[in-house]
């Protein structure tokens, strides 16, 4: 506290791309409002450089990310820290930017450690499949720390923002309206424009699900197909968005999907996402290297996330029956693991099945 007023300290979990740039927006908020620390700390999964050089390290010497985010300086209050329980140290705002699939294991590594009262936000696109069904990261997060959990989502392609062009983000909460105000604060600068929307779960699932229609649209752009294509693949992949996530959280938002989060953020990654770029060298090859392969080569060490989550939503179609009322989702996932060539990504519509089978209605479609 000071002077009577709460004083918030942020730390950053998470150092790639998004992570690094991430951390620069709130460092030029951080440094100039009284109700923030200066200070922003950002917990980096330590590599040694091929300088022979340690990660963290460069970073506080340069100022800069020299392999996530090369030629940007991160503002001088970024510190970089390799060791995770000294980087979210009396740390009471936790912003979570790491690729899906380790932030399970970040997680456990934190139990205990926070700061009590801390509040967290995630910035990642993707989901878990439990034994027990599918679980958002935020909800993940959440449960794993006991904490309460926010999202941020939106058209963000983190190289632009690097350099400060326009932009705009959803933060999506659950109840605490006052505590997403707060994370819209950190978050908002003149060219990031962040708006609050009380639908978590449809704000997280739109930034999830969009990098499987990312894949499709690479996948489209791969096999030379003309812009109407595209257009129809993203109409449809926002269709099986919306239809997705109602039926998972059927408290999820129409007006979610006209949101930075939604439409913008689908448009974006079709256009100039990594996930569109790999699926394009995938189909150029035929199919024939894989997407791990092309993952290494073509991002080295960034990290894909529709793939994954086209796998992680595959399980939850076939485990709940439902794989034939998505036929892009299911698609996407069959063309990555080579069971169908990529020119299946167009022939799918042909069998497209009536999709008013759920319940005898037509609440999605
Ligand atoms: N890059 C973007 O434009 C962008 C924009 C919006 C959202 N996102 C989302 O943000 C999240 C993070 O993406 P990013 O772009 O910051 O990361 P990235 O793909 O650029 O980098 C990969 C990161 O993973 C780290 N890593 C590798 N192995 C690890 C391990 N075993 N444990 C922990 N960390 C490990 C690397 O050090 C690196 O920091 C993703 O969910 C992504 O979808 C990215
Ligand atoms: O580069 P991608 O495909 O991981 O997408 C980046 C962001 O999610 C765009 O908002």
């Amino acid at each position: 506290m000071e002077n009577g007023h709460a004083k918030y300290r942020v730390a950053v979990i998470g150092s790639g791309n998004w992570g690094s740039v991430a951390s620069r927006l709130i460092a030029s908020n951080t440094a100039k409002l009284p109700s923030f620390y200066d200070e922003v700390r950002m917990w980096v999964f330590e590599e040694i450089l091929p300088t022979g050089r340690k990660l963290s390290e460069s970073i506080n010497e340069q100022n800069e990310n020299c392999k996530y985010l090369p030629g940007i300086k991160l503002g001088t209050n970024v510190i970089a820290d390799p060791d995770l329980e000294s980087a979210v140290k009396d740390a009471n705002m936790l912003v979570f930017v790491t690729p899906h699939q380790f932030v399970e294991g970040i997680c456990k590594k934190l139990v205990g450690k926070l700061t009590p009262g801390a509040e967290a936000i995630s910035l990642i696109k993707g989901m878990e499949v439990k034994m027990e069904g599918p679980c958002m990261i935020s909800k993940l997060i959440a449960d794993t720390l006991g904490i309460n959990c926010c999202v941020l989502m939106g058209a963000n392609i983190a190289n632009e923002i690097a350099v400060e062009e326009f932009s705009e983000a959803t933060i999506g909460y659950r109840k605490d309206k006052e505590v997403a105000n707060r994370w819209a604060k950190l978050f908002t600068t003149p060219y990031f424009l962040v708006s609050v929307a009380e639908d978590i779960e449809g704000v997280e699932l739109c930034g999830t699900l969009k990098n499987i229609v990312a894949i499709a649209a690479g996948l489209v752009d791969g096999l030379d197909m003309g812009n109407n294509t595209k257009a129809a693949i993203m109409r449809i992949g926002l269709r099986e968005m919306r239809a997705f996530s109602k039926l998972l959280f059927p408290s999820v938002r129409d007006n979610t999907f006209f949101e930075s989060c939604g439409v913008a953020d689908l448009i974006t990654t079709c256009l100039g996402g990594r996930n569109r770029r790999v699926a394009e060298a995938f189909a150029r090859n035929g199919g024939k290297r894989s997407f791990d392969e092309l993952e290494a080569e073509m991002l080295r060490g960034q990290k894909l996330q529709g793939v994954s989550t086209a796998r992680e939503v595959y399980e939850v179609l076939t485990y709940r029956g439902w794989q034939e009322l998505f036929p892009l989702l299911s698609t996407v996932h069959e063309i990555c693991i080579g069971q169908l060539p990529p020119t299946s990504i167009v022939e799918y519509s042909e069998h497209t099945p009536n999709l008013s089978i759920i319940g005898g209605h037509t609440p999605f479609y």
